[in-house]
């Protein structure tokens, strides 16, 4: 036995042999010694699984590896259990990396990927995606687990962290809500910043595996504040856009209805104006609001004589949020909101009197264009997980990937995932250069189809996951919790922004208004 400089004692492997009793157990993980000794009565797994034949006082990385996530052996208490590392050796295992690219093939983008190229991405975008998955890594990656564990919002320290570099203005995209501020430290200008970077914080957010935690994170606000610096007064939007900006207020949107999802015109909450035209008399219900149970403002569709009006209502007098319990974490503050005659000033009128439809289309854009980013990144979590897991678990002997079907379904994983992602960076190509009016006119229908098929996509292979993972596929914690959570998660994808089919037929019914009347085959 000896000493290294960095005060770890060092054990030849001749030694550890040594320690192979039930009253003195020593194992090795990666090169790491661990005295199990008095730990193995506490162990999760049992006892007895350290008494088996090939374990105590010998090398067990296979057996761990094929049972336990790294993070494991991270947690404090377990890492108190190491007692020193092998002579000579190093460890060469390693969880995740903070602020590091995967190095598991087809874990990231193309154009994250050392040698490969793209058209589109600048180094101003590398760089730029250094920086967020650096400051994601370090402060949302841990709040996103936690939170998910205890079900409350995310803290609001991450939120201030993100106003501080003005992440959350830079979520509603390229704009003129962007001027004179200082964008991530100065890394980007403000008249430099296009929708590639929006679609690096869009993607990068969903990366902490957490659905409920990543809608949280002020999804409300990336759909619910852009019909206000769209169609609010100046003096509205110098009011509620600063407060929400930085992280001091939240808003949502509260459109869909117990029985009016999708169906706009079906909506039953109701705003009439008083005698004096003062104020809006709000009354109605409004269900699965993200952020609501949290939200001090709600951007609210309402029935009007005139039609459809979008009003933004202040939390007070009248406004009750209940939450809603979903199939992912209540960290999503999903909420039902009830209005009970709630007065509001005229002026937070969001648009034209019965022109809500038209602010809200004019909405539905970059909503699901942001909802595909991150539908298009999360798939590959599936990806880095599978191929990680189909690598280090062992079955019948050989590793699962020796098993011609399980090779299938990667394969499937992986073209979905990269075909959804060129789609994606070719759309967003275009809205880099097209006009906000260009992009309504000429990209609802194709990012109504990528939408739906990036769902589809990640339906599929999440289905595909659970076969390759099996039991651990369905427990929240373990080797297969990102699987399950994901999983149980990815039908709220397929809803948001408009169910599959409704998305499908709306892409295809744009397709068909603007075939040439001459065309014959
Ligand atoms: C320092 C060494 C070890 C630590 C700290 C440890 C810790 C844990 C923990 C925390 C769990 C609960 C499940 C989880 O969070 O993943 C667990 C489960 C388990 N462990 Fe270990 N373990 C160690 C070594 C081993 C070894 C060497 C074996 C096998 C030879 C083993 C077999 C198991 C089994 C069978 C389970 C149950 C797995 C399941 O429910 O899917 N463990 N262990």
């Amino acid at each position: 036995m000896s000493t290294s400089s960095t005060n770890i004692k060092r054990f030849t492997r001749e030694e550890v042999a040594k320690h192979n009793t039930e009253n003195d157990l020593w194992i090795i993980i990666d090169s790491r010694v661990y005295d199990v000794t008095r730990f193995k009565n506490l162990h999760p797994g049992g006892a007895f699984v350290f008494l088996e034949e090939s374990i105590p006082g010998q090398d067990a990385t296979d057996a761990f590896f094929g049972l336990h996530r790294y993070e494991v052996l991270e947690r404090p208490q377990y890492k108190r259990l190491q007692v020193g590392l092998i002579e000579g050796e190093e460890p060469e295992i390693h969880g995740k990396i903070n602020g590091e690219l995967s190095k598991v093939p087809y874990a990231e983008p193309t154009w994250l990927v050392e040698g490969y190229h793209s058209p589109y991405f600048t180094d101003n975008h590398r760089r730029f995606q250094k920086a967020i998955r650096e400051l994601f890594d370090e402060y949302v990656y841990p709040d996103a687990q936690a939170r998910e564990l205890d079900g409350k919002r995310p803290s609001q320290s991450v939120i201030d962290k993100m106003a501080e570099l003005n992440i959350h203005a830079m979520r509603m995209g390229p704009g003129k809500h962007l001027k004179g501020l200082t964008l991530m430290n100065g890394l980007v200008k403000p008249e430099e910043y296009d929708y590639f970077h929006e679609l690096i914080i869009s993607q990068e957010v969903v990366r902490c595996g957490a659905r409920g935690y990543g809608d949280g994170l002020l999804g409300g606000c990336v759909i619910g504040l852009p019909p206000v610096l769209n169609f609010g007064s100046p003096e509205l939007k110098a009011k509620v856009v600063p407060e929400v900006l930085s992280g001091k207020k939240f808003i949502c949107l509260a459109i869909s209805e117990a029985h009016a999802g999708s169906d706009v015109f079906g909506l039953q909450t109701t705003a009439t104006k008083t005698e004096d035209g003062k104020y809006w008399i709000i009354t109605g219900a409004k269900k699965w609001i993200t952020n609501g149970t949290f939200a001090d403002y709600f951007t609210v569709g309402c029935k009007t004589e005139d039609g459809f009006t979008v009003i933004l209502v202040e939390r007070g007098e009248g406004v009750e949020t209940k939450p809603i319990k979903t199939s992912y974490s209540p960290t999503a503050g999903t909420a039902y909101i009830t209005f009970d005659n709630v007065k509001v000033p005229v002026e937070n009128t969001l648009g034209q009197e019965g022109g809500g439809i038209f602010v809200m289309l004019s909405n539905f854009n970059h909503e699901r264009w942001v909802m595909c980013c991150a539908s298009a990144r999360s798939q590959r979590l599936l990806i880095d997980e599978c191929l990680k897991w189909t690598c280090q678990r062992k079955a019948f002997g050989k590793p699962l990937h020796s098993q011609a079907v399980v090779r299938a379904k990667m394969a499937g994983m992986i073209a979905r995932t990269e075909a959804v992602q060129s789609w994606l960076e070719n759309i967003t190509h275009q809205m880099c250069h097209m006009s906000y009016k260009e992009q309504a006119s000429k990209l609802a229908g194709p990012i109504a189809l990528l939408k739906m098929f990036s769902t589809r996509c990640a339906q599929q292979s999440s289905t595909d996951a659970v076969q390759i993972f099996g039991g651990r596929a369905v427990t929240q914690s373990g080797m297969g919790r990102f699987i399950e959570h994901y999983h149980r998660a990815v039908p709220f994808d397929a809803l948001l922004g408009g169910a599959e089919d409704v998305l499908a037929d709306l892409g295809v019914r744009q397709a068909i208004r603007n075939m040439p009347k001459n065309a014959r085959l």
